[in-house]
């Protein structure tokens, strides 16, 4: 045998092989008898004693990965780090109540740039009724974002990715592939201008002033001002509070929860693995906003696509049995599947009736 250090590269494990790992090594350090969820669900929670819990979430943002300067506005930034992580808190169906935010500042942005990230964070604190409690700054190659949000809810309320049952129907909250279409435009935009050698500010306007885009030299410029929404909901996405706020007043709760972060095909994985369940996904259910659809149309891509595999909708999928469904307003959720047997697997079920494997495919970071 030989006794060279073993090197496996992280693609090799991918993200949520190493995360397998990490916590093996942490092994009890990982656990504790008044942590109730473990490592594995979109926050960890906490017992705190008294019927409430603590929820705890962090996500990092790191420039050229999780967002581009070029087309970002700041203030945009700053908002969605805390949606992003408030979104998890949500996913527990519990409220947000302390952030902190650590920065890794490159020397290209400003004071005035950190400022406006700061503008967006408190806007976003100001919305999800949230107080930044501190955070750390370090200088750094590329922005880098890290916000951790601490929530509360009675324990009695919290739901984890485990409790999903055959027989019970899959729903989202909103609709899906929005973020991921106005990426697309955002990225086509940026390369269009740079293939202009046109200086950003310098691109082409439609007339009253919104951008344009041209797939290729000869191809009618897209205008990008038709799709204020699927540019809002990829720069400034909302997290769904809302929805947990209307789920404690009416007394619905959900079996199983999980934020869509990574597209509902990786988030319905999630489901089936922790609850040990099959997910089976109406294709022809996925609910996609009317300027996705021309999105997809007038980039030639498919709108179903980037609602299964495109991420950053921070929209809520979760399941419930039927009947429970009726204290809910129709217009709050869509019905999208329905958890089968764990021998099915993770299906997607076309509009003409064939069920075919759906792969977890999403965002790969490695
Ligand atoms: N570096 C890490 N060390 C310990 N736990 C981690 C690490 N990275 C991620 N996790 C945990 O792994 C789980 C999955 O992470 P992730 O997919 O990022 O969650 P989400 O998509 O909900 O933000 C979470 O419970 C998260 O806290
Ligand atoms: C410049 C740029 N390129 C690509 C993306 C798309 N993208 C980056 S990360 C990601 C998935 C979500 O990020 P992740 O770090 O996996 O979040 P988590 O699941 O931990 O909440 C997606 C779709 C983007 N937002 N910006
Ligand atoms: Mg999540």
């Amino acid at each position: 045998m030989s006794d060279s250090p073993v090197f496996t590269p992280v693609s090799e494990v991918g993200e949520f092989g190493l995360i397998a790992r990490l916590q093996e090594v942490l092994g009890d350090a990982a656990r504790s008898e008044s942590l109730t969820t473990p490592i594995g669900d979109d926050a960890a929670v906490s017992d705190l004693g008294g019927g409430r819990s603590q929820v705890i979430t962090t996500d990092l943002f790191v420039e050229g990965v999780h967002f581009d300067r070029t087309f970002a506005p700041l203030r945009a930034l700053g908002w969605k780090c805390v949606a992003a992580s408030v979104s998890d808190v949500c996913a527990m169906n519990a409220t947000p109540t302390l952030v902190t935010v650590a920065l890794g500042l490159p020397n290209n942005l400003s004071v005035e740039g950190a400022e406006a990230l700061y503008t967006g964070i408190a806007q976003a604190c100001e919305r999800y009724g949230c107080t930044v409690a501190g955070g750390d700054i370090s200088a750094s190659a590329r922005l880098v974002v890290s916000v951790t949000v601490l929530g509360e809810a009675e324990t009695e309320r919290i739901v984890t990715r485990a409790g999903a049952a055959p027989g019970e129907v899959l729903c989202v909250t909103g609709d899906l592939g929005a973020s991921a279409a106005g990426l697309e435009l955002l990225l086509r935009g940026k390369e269009q201008t740079l293939a202009s050698g046109a200086p950003p500010e310098a691109a082409e306007t439609s007339g009253d002033g919104s951008p344009t885009i041209s797939l290729t030299p000869d191809a009618a410029p897209i205008d990008l001002g038709q799709f204020p929404t699927p540019l809002e909901r990829h720069l400034m996405p909302q997290a769904r509070l809302d929805r947990v706020r209307l789920w404690r007043e009416v007394g619905f709760q959900p079996t199983s929860l999980i934020d869509v972060s990574d597209g509902v095909a990786s988030e319905a994985h999630h489901l089936s693995i922790q609850s040990t369940v099959g997910v089976v996904v109406e294709a022809g259910l996925l609910p996609v906003h009317i300027q996705t659809m021309q999105a997809a149309e007038a980039l030639a891509k498919r709108a179903e696509t980037w609602a299964l595999y495109g991420g950053e909708d921070y929209e809520l999928m979760f399941t419930a049995p039927q009947e429970a469904l009726e204290v809910l307003p129709k217009d709050s959720y869509a019905v999208v599947g329905n958890i089968v047997e764990p021998e099915e697997g993770v299906a997607l079920r076309m509009p003409d009736g064939t069920v075919i494997p759906m792969e977890a495919d999403g965002f790969k970071h490695f």
